[in-house]
């Protein structure tokens, strides 16, 4: 456990577990759940998405059985522990609910007003949202206390962190509750406070927002930039690379609510950035970002 937040009271018995969004986080975080031995519901709009999802969670689950991290009786009771619904307020019955659908406060305030009249008194409403204040959204509900941040890192199977950010209301037992779950999974809890963007990426977007507008003033090229910070800093991904790896759309988002949020122009979206996210171009989930995706070698569009 990281931080501060680390005394306990007592914690709910979480059983079953939905998640709403099946995007690339939804389906990591259904995933590592399921494996953990969750129930696990996972909700989205699409029954495409959905679907890709499972199927996705399946490749997953087999190439970790492949590679003898998990046996085969590991990766089928975690699969009969996944099932999926385009209704949301199926999610009712759950125990604990993580929302992780697109980065667009919105959004999420209309799946949060659908959902609420169907939830049990217990069940903790949890949002895994990369930057929006979690204070404002549990306001919104009828359980300030019960809701607080639960923020994965991408990809979820593989990345070791979860963020616990408490909004001002967060009481003791959720909070609790929450850092059980990501110990349940093997994952290390870093406690956040509830200020934009949060630690990772206050301190990741800015970082990849430079990168863009290095691009942008023509300092260096997509392939110099990823390069240079590979070789040079050793990270394991570039910085457009990893832009692209967590989606574009997601990025200006982040950068929206820290400019927003911390009314400083150090947080000012790279226009380069936004002209990506106009054309649609919102990484590898749409087959174009700062590289092309649609050939087996990714090629850098500039
Ligand atoms: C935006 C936010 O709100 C917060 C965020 O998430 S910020 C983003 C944080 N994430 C990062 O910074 C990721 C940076 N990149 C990396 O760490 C690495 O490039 C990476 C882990 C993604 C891939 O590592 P790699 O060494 O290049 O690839 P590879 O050897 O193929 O994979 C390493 C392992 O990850 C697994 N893996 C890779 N991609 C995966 C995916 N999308 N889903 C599940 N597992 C995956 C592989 O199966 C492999 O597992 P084993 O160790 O069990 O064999
Ligand atoms: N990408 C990343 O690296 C990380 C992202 N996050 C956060 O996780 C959340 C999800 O991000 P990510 O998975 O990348 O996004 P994706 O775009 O991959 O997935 C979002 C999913 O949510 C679905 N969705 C949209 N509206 C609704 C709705 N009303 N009900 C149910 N599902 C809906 C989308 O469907 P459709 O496509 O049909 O619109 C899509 O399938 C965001 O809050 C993001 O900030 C957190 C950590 C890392």
């Amino acid at each position: 456990m990281l931080g501060t937040n680390n005394g306990r009271d007592g914690q709910m018995d979480i059983a079953k577990i939905g998640v709403v969004g099946a995007g690339q986080m939804g389906n990591g975080i259904a995933h590592v759940m399921a494996l953990a031995g969750y129930d696990v519901l996972l909700n989205d709009i699409s029954g495409e998405a959905l679907k890709n999802a499972v199927d996705l969670i399946r490749k997953n689950l087999d190439r970790q059985v492949s590679r003898e991290k998990i046996s085969q009786d590991d990766m089928d009771a975690a699969m009969a522990r996944i099932t999926t619904t385009q209704t949301l307020t199926d999610l009712g019955a759950t125990d604990l609910v993580i929302e992780a659908a697109t980065e667009r406060e919105p959004v999420k305030q209309a799946i949060f007003d659908e959902l609420l009249p169907h939830l049990q008194p217990h069940t903790i409403l949890t949002s895994n949202t990369s930057s929006i204040s979690i204070t404002r959204l549990a306001s919104r509900t009828d359980r300030p206390e019960k809701f607080m941040g639960f923020h994965f890192m991408n990809p979820v199977p593989v990345m070791q962190l979860v963020e616990l950010i408490r909004g001002i209301a967060t009481d003791r037992e959720t909070y609790d509750s929450c850092l059980a779950v990501v110990e349940k999974l093997g994952k290390t809890a870093a406690s956040a406070e509830d200020f934009p963007a949060f630690i990772v990426n206050r301190i990741l977007m800015p970082m990849i927002n430079e990168a863009v507008y290095t691009l942008y003033e023509g300092v260096g090229n997509v392939k110099s930039i990823d390069e240079s910070l590979k070789l040079g800093a050793n990270h394991p991904m570039g910085p457009l690379e990893l832009a692209d790896f967590i989606g574009l759309d997601t990025c200006l988002a982040i950068m929206n609510v820290l400019h927003d949020g911390l009314a400083d122009t150090k947080y000012r979206p790279c226009p380069l950035l936004t002209k990506y996210v106009e054309a649609g171009w919102l990484g590898r989930k749409t087959g174009r970002g700062f590289y092309d995706y649609r050939d087996e070698t990714p090629v850098p569009t500039r």
